[in-house]
C-alpha cells in the first residue's frame, strides 16, 4: 500500500453573513451600521462618531472589509450553501478533507446558517443531500462507506449528541497523528432523511439556554463529522482506496458577559466558551502571521485540538462569520470582522487521502521474497555438505 496524494497550499475561504435586524433590535430603535456593498465588500459604520464633528473630520467613520463572499439579509440559505460549501463536495469525493465552521457573536445566525429550519434548511442538509447524490452517481465504480457522528463541546467536555447517556468522551491521537474521539457513536447510512432525523434529535440534546441576546442560545460548540471511505470496485490491477472527512461546526456565540447579563452557570459557560474561542483566536493569530513561524498552540482547548487539521493541516476550510447589522452590536461586529479578516491569510496544506492497493505487485513481491529465502536455504545446504566432505 502506498500513499500517492500530492499536497498543495490552500487559502482559508472566509465568508461574511449579515443577518436581518431582529424584532428586539427594531424595538430598541437600532439603526443599521453594517452594509454589504457588493459580492465581497462590507462596510461598518461607527454609530458613536458624529459625522458633523469637524475635529474628527480626519478620522474615518467607516471601515470596509473584503471577503471571499459577502451576504446580507437578501441571501437565502441555498445561495449561502452554494457559494461557501457546495464546492467542497467534489473534493470530498476525490479524497480531500474539508471543514466549514460558523463563527460570530451570540444570536447572529450561526445555527440558522448551519442547521436552519424545516422550511429553510441550512448547510448540513444541503451538503448531505448533494453528497449522497454524488455518491449515487459514482457508485457503479466505487463502493462507499459513510460514517456520521455528532458531538458537542460544552464546558470543555465532549458529549455524544447521538448517544448522550454515554457520558463524557476523550480525544485521542491515532498513529497517523489524526485526532479521534474515543467511543463516539458512528452511524453508517447514506439515507439523507435518516441522517436529518438523527441530527434533529441530536440537536434537541444540545445544551441550549435563553440569554438576553438570544432566546435559544447554543451554549456549546456542535461538531458534525461525516467520514467518506471509498474503494474502487475494479480489482484487476490496482484498487484505489480514498478516505476523507468533513467537519461542519456550529460554534457557540462569542459574547461579552456584561452584554448578555449572564450570571452563575451562564457566566461559567461564558468563560469556557470564551476560553476555547480565545484559544481558536490565538491559533488564528499565530497561523495568520506573515512568515508563519510563530508557535501554534492547539492544545489549549478541545475545540482547537479537534480543529488542528482544519486550521493548519490537511483540510479545505471555509469560515462563515456572522454579524448583526444593528448599531447596538457595533463592538461585536467590529471584533468579528477583524477576526474574520485575519483568518483570510491562513493557509492549509491539502493532500488527497489516497491509497493504492496493487494486487499483482503485492503478489509478485511475496513470490520474490519466498523465492529468495528458498535460494538462501539451498545455498546453505550446499555449503554444509561441502564442509562435511572437507572435514
Ligand atoms: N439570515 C437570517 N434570516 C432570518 N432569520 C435569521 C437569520 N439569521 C438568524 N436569524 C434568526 O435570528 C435568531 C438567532 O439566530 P441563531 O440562533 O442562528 O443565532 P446563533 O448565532 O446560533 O446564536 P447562539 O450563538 O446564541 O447560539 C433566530 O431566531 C434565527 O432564526
Amino acid at each position: 500500500m502506498n500513499d500517492t496524494g500530492e499536497s498543495k497550499d490552500q487559502q482559508l475561504t472566509v465568508a461574511l453573513r449579515i443577518r436581518p435586524l431582529s424584532d428586539s433590535e427594531q424595538e430598541e430603535a437600532a439603526t443599521i451600521v453594517a452594509h454589504r456593498l457588493d459580492d465581497q465588500m462590507v462596510v461598518l459604520m461607527n454609530p458613536m462618531e458624529d459625522p458633523d464633528n469637524i475635529l474628527r473630520a480626519n478620522r474615518s467613520r467607516e471601515k470596509t472589509y473584503m471577503f471571499d463572499v459577502a451576504f446580507d439579509c437578501s441571501a437565502n440559505q441555498e445561495e449561502v450553501y452554494r457559494a461557501t460549501t457546495k464546492g467542497l463536495i467534489e473534493g470530498l469525493i476525490s479524497g480531500y478533507n474539508a471543514t466549514v465552521f460558523a463563527y460570530g457573536p451570540t444570536g447572529c445566525g450561526k445555527t440558522f446558517t448551519m442547521l436552519g429550519t424545516d422550511r429553510e434548511p441550512g448547510i448540513y442538509v444541503h451538503t448531505l443531500n448533494d453528497l449522497f447524490k454524488a455518491i449515487e452517481e459514482t457508485s457503479d465504480d466505487m463502493q462507499y462507506n459513510i460514517f456520521m457522528s455528532y458531538l458537542e463541546i460544552y464546558n470543555e467536555m465532549i458529549r455524544d449528541l447521538l448517544n448522550p447517556s454515554s457520558g463524557f468522551l476523550d480525544l485521542r491521537e491515532d498513529s497517523k497523528g489524526e485526532i479521534q474521539v474515543a467511543g463516539i457513536t458512528e452511524v453508517c447510512t447514506i439515507n439523507a432523511r435518516e441522517i436529518m432525523d438523527l441530527l434533529m434529535k441530536g440537536n434537541k440534546q444540545r445544551t441550549q439556554e435563553p440569554t438576553a441576546a438570544n432566546q435559544t442560545s447554543s451554549r456549546s460548540h456542535a461538531v458534525l463529522q461525516v467520514s467518506v471511505r471509498q474503494t474502487s470496485r475494479c480489482r484487476d490491477l490496482l484498487q484505489e482506496v480514498r478516505f476523507a472527512r468533513l467537519f461542519m461546526i456550529d460554534l457557540a456565540g462569542s459574547e461579552r458577559a456584561s452584554q448578555t447579563q449572564n450570571r452563575g452557570q451562564r457566566l461559567k459557560e461564558g468563560a469556557h466558551i470564551n476560553r476555547s474561542l480565545l484559544a481558536l483566536g490565538n491559533c488564528i493569530n499565530a497561523l495568520s502571521e506573515k512568515h508563519g513561524n510563530k508557535y501554534v498552540n492547539y492544545r489549549d482547548s478541545k475545540l482547537t485540538r479537534l480543529l488542528k487539521d482544519s486550521l493548519g493541516g490537511n483540510s479545505r476550510t471555509v469560515m462563515i462569520a456572522h454579524i448583526s447589522p444593528a448599531s447596538l452590536a457595533f463592538e461585536e461586529s467590529r471584533n468579528t470582522l477583524s477576526y474574520a479578516d485575519r483568518a483570510k491569510s491562513i493557509r492549509t496544506r491539502v493532500k488527497r487521502n489516497l491509497l493504492n492497493v496493487s494486487y499483482h505487485i503485492m503478489l509478485l513481491q511475496c513470490y520474490k521474497t519466498v523465492l529468495s529465502l528458498q535460494v538462501k536455504r539451498n545455498l546453505l545446504n550446499v555449503f554444509y555438505h561441502i564442509m562435511l566432505l572437507v572435514l
